[in-house]
This record gives structure tokens, sequence and C-alpha cells, in this order.
């Protein structure tokens, strides 16, 4: 599983490094990992690094002296430098004498566009992990002329590093190359972060536990449920799909098939949609009423079941049951409006909530706004439930804390009918007995893999994703048993 902290924590980690490190150890550091990976970048795309040109956008920080440390590092690898300096009275004295030391050479922001046109790569030293904001005017202009490939310094300069949210001008990376510990920012803006890559400083020791996690494939192989030479259909837990109605059977057809897919063992569907849920799936013992559905050992409702009486009572019913629940869709709603319903869960129970950005709206009042992490703990807080905050990037908030950043795979989700598809998953990995956390931040990603291998590059549909699960749970496998 992988560690993210805030900055505030990396800030006092480093802090406590530093006071035990010689000066300008860590900066070396730091600087020589990029120096490596801003050489590599330039092979990968021009087959060499000698006589290459590089060009450092450096901001007035520590970020800056990174830069132009790694300056110093490329001269010595032939690579011609050149600095262009946003602020020249406050660039980072130490780094600036050691590109000049080296014959990197200084160039002002007039004469900055025609070295910025030639470049073969440009590093963006501007601003690191105390950036305020989108980018300054003068930064932002710099920035908008590069053609060339950018490799960020730490982090991208203009996205907000503790929630990669993007509110005006900001550098879009090729590569982010980040020191000591991955930042929230680095999950949350895949997009504009390009591949990341951490380069060890010594910070680790210093750390303390992480303020988030991002689950690897070797995480989800390790929880996921594999039946056993002892198991049978009931012994790994039966799901049951509380989904779909007559008018709306397709919500219904894809949880069930996604949780017919996600673990062995049995699903059970109750509904209207009962017929056509057979016909696709006839492994599903299908019912019309979750009165006499038989026994499970978790519930997902709310797809397709509609927000009126009928489906607060099935709601309440489902919740009542004293096993596990993922409440999806319609279920999220009916809770917005009628909190009490959950009077019927007893609050030891699991239940996950899984709402996108407009029943996250229903349920807390407001937008989840731009600090998505936030958004999620709150909402788990208040509702004592995981919640699962879709969107290009899923957030997972636990109420003990914890919280997950399943970083996407593309867009591909973005398709009628894929919140079913993770519904179903989730609701298989509860009744198989997962930690509800566990199983909604292994359930995305599962959901994003499914959604990238039925798209392999072009548009798929929920149907696509739930063909697609065999194939994701193959590849989680594998790297369950590589790692
Ligand atoms: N503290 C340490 O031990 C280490 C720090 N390192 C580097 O130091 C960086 C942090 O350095 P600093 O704390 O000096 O601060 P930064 O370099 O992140 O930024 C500070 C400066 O940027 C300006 N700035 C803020 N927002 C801006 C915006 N939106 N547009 C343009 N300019 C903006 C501010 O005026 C401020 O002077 C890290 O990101 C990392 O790159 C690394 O060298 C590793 C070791
Ligand atoms: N732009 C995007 N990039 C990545 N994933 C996305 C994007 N938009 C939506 N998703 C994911 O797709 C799923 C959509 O679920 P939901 O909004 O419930 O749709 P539906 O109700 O049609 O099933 C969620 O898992 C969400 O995180
Ligand atoms: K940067």
């Amino acid at each position: 599983m992988l560690g993210i902290w805030t900055t505030e924590r990396i800030r006092a980690a480093e802090d406590r490094l530093l006071a035990v490190t010689p000066d300008g150890e860590l900066m070396r550091r730091a600087a020589f990992g990029l120096a490596t990976q801003v050489a590599d970048l330039l092979a990968e795309t021009t087959g060499s690094v000698s006589g290459r040109r590089a060009v450092l956008l450096v901001g007035s920080g520590n970020n800056g002296g990174d830069a132009l440390w790694a300056g110093a590092f490329l001269r010595r690898r032939g690579v011609a430098v050149s600095a262009v300096l946003l602020k020249p009275e406050k660039a980072h004295a130490a780094g600036l004498a050691a590109l000049r030391r080296s014959g990197g050479r200084v160039v002002s922001l007039e004469d900055s566009p025609q070295w910025i046109d030639r470049a073969d790569v440009v590093v963006d030293g501007i601003v690191g992990i105390s950036a305020k904001g989108p980018l300054r005017p003068d930064a932002a202009k710099l920035v908008e002329s590069v053609d060339a490939p950018i490799v960020a310094v730490d982090l991208p300069s203009g996205v907000d590093p503790d929630t990669g949210a993007v509110d005006g001008p900001h550098v879009t990376a090729t590569r982010t190359v980040t020191f000591g510990a991955l930042k929230p920012v680095h999950a949350l803006a895949p997009q504009e972060c390009g591949e990341v890559v951490l380069v060890d400083i010594g910070l680790r020791p210093s750390l303390g536990e992480p303020d988030l996690r991002q689950l690897e494939l070797a995480d989800v192989a390790a929880v996921w449920p594999i039946p056993g030479p002892a198991d049978d259909k009931y012994s790994q837990g039966v799901v049951g799909i509380a989904a779909g109605s007559a008018t709306y059977p397709g919500a219904a057809v894809l949880a069930s098939g996604s949780a017919v897919h996600a673990t062995a063992g049995m699903v059970r569907y109750a509904g209207h949609a009962a017929e056509v849920v057979r016909s696709r799936w006839p492994e599903i013992v299908a019912t019309g009423s979750v009165t006499d559905a038989g026994r499970v050992q978790a519930w997902v409702v709310g797809p397709g079941i509609g927000t009126g009486a009928d489906g607060r009572e099935l709601l309440r019913h489902v919740l009542g049951q004293g096993v596990p629940v993922c409440a999806d869709a319609d279920a999220t709603t009916i809770i917005a409006r009628d909190p009490d319903v959950l009077d019927a869960r007893d609050p030891d129970t699991p239940l996950v909530l899984t709402p996108h950005a407009g029943e996250y709206e229903r349920l807390m009042g407001r937008k989840p706004g731009a600090d998505r992490l936030t958004a999620a703990r709150e909402a788990a807080k208040k509702y004592n439930a995981v919640v699962l905050l879709k969107g290009h990037c899923t957030v997972v908030a636990a109420p003990d804390g914890r919280v997950s950043v399943n970083t996407p795979r593309g867009s591909w989700l973005a398709t009628a009918g894929s919140g079913d598809v993770l519904t179903g998953l989730i609701g298989s990995l509860l009744a198989a007995g997962l930690d509800p956390w566990l199983a909604a931040s292994a359930g995305a990603q599962v959901h994003s893999l499914a959604g990238a291998l039925a798209a392999e590059g072009v548009p798929t549909s929920a149907s696509g994703i739930v063909d697609a699960i065999p194939s994701a749970l193959r590849v989680v496998r594998a790297a369950g048993r590589s790692s």
C-alpha cells in the first residue's frame, strides 16, 4: 500500500530530518535524483543526453533551488542548461552559484522565448509544496510558451499540493519527480503530474503513519476472496442485490452480473427485474421481493429502485437485516431526504455509501468542492459510514479516519451504468467479510482496471466493464504472485 502525506506533515518531517543532516545535503539528494530523471527523459525522447538543451524555470524558493542544482548535475552530462529566473533577487543563492560554476547560463525573462523554443526539455522549478493558488501571470506566460516535455520538480506548479485542485494557469508535466514521500497532488491530479517518480531522500523514518493511502494491485490481490478446498457456494458469503425495477431492469442486470464475476459462491437477486436478471444470469437465485430472498451476508441496494415509498421501504428492510450494506444511487437520495431511514440500521453494522458529486450534495447540503479528501471524510463522520466519493479520482473515507484514493486509468468509467458495476463489486467483497473501507477501496481499483481493459483505448460500456472483470482479476492475481 502506498502512503501519502499532506504538505504539513512533510514539512514537519523535513524539519526533523534537516536538524540532523548536514546543510544542503537533502537538496543535493533531491537534485541528483531529479537530474537523473531529466537525463532519462532526454534519452527516451531524443535518443541522447549530451548536447541536448534544458531550460529551467526557477521560482523564488527551494523548489527553484532543486532545479538549479539539478541543472549543475546535468551540465556534467554535457547538457546545455539555461535558467530563467522569475525573481532573480530571490533565486536560491547556492543553487545559482553551482549552476554558474558548472557553465550553465542565466537568461532574462525577455530573452527566454528563444531558449524555451529550442529546449528539448523544460524543468518546472517554479513552486513546490509552499504553492498557493494558480500560477502568477509572469510564470503562466512562460509556461504557456513551452512545447517541450516538462519535468515538474516535486509537483506541477499551479496545482494545489494538498487537494490536486486546478483553478487557473498551471503546469501539465510529462513526468513529476517528487522527493521523500508522495503528496496528495500526486494521487489526485494524475493528468497534471504525468508519470510520478519518487526519489528517496531519507525522509520515510521521520514521517509516521500516512494521511492517505493508495492500494497497489498486490494489496488488492492480498484481500480478494479466492475459494479454498473447504469452500462451498455458501461459505464464501452470499450477496443480495436489491436493485432495478420493471421500468429500469438494466441497473439490476449490471450490479448482479458484476457480483457474479467478482467472487465465486452465490448471488441472490430480489426485485421487480427478477425475470430479466434470471434470463441474463441463470446462476442467480432471483425472487420478486427482499422479504423472501433468503439469507445473505451483505446487501447491495439502490440502483434503479426509485426514490418513492417502495424504494424507502426496501432500503429500510435491508438496513434492518444486521448484515453489511452497500447503498448506492436511489438509496443515497432516499437517505439524504429522510435520514431517519438509517434508524433501521444497527450502528455497528458496516454501511458503504457511494455518492457521485450530485448525490453528495444531497447528502451533505453542499457540493464536495475542491478538497475532496475533506469532503469524503466529513460525510463518513456524519453518516458513520464508509463513503466512496465518485469522480475522476475516487476517494474512500472511513469514519475512523482512513482514506484511500484510487487514481484512474483514463476516464473510460464515465459511462452510464458503470456505477452499478462498482456497487456489485463492493457488495460481493462485503459479503465475503472484508472490512468495508478495504472492500470499497479494492472494489474501486478492480472497477477502474476492468474499465481500462474493456476500453483498450476506445469507449466502452457498463456491460463491457462487467465482461472485463475476470481479466482484471487475472491481472490482480498475477500482481499478487509477483510481489
Ligand atoms: N525542505 C527541504 O529540506 C527540502 C525541500 N525541497 C524542495 O523545496 C520545496 C519547498 O520549498 P519552499 O518551501 O522554499 O517553497 P517553494 O519553492 O514551494 O515556493 C516558495 C515560493 O514560491 C512562490 N509562490 C507561491 N505560490 C506561487 C504561485 N502560485 N505561482 C508562482 N509562485 C508562487 C512564493 O512567493 C514563495 O516565495 C519542495 O517542494 C522541494 O522542491 C527539496 O529540496 C527536498 C528537501
Ligand atoms: N471522468 C471520469 N474519470 C474516471 N472515472 C469516472 C469519471 N466519471 C465517472 N467516473 C466513475 O464512473 C462511475 C460512475 O458512477 P455513477 O455516477 O454512479 O454512474 P451510473 O449511475 O451511470 O452508474 C464511478 O465509479 C465514477 O468514479
Ligand atoms: K514545481
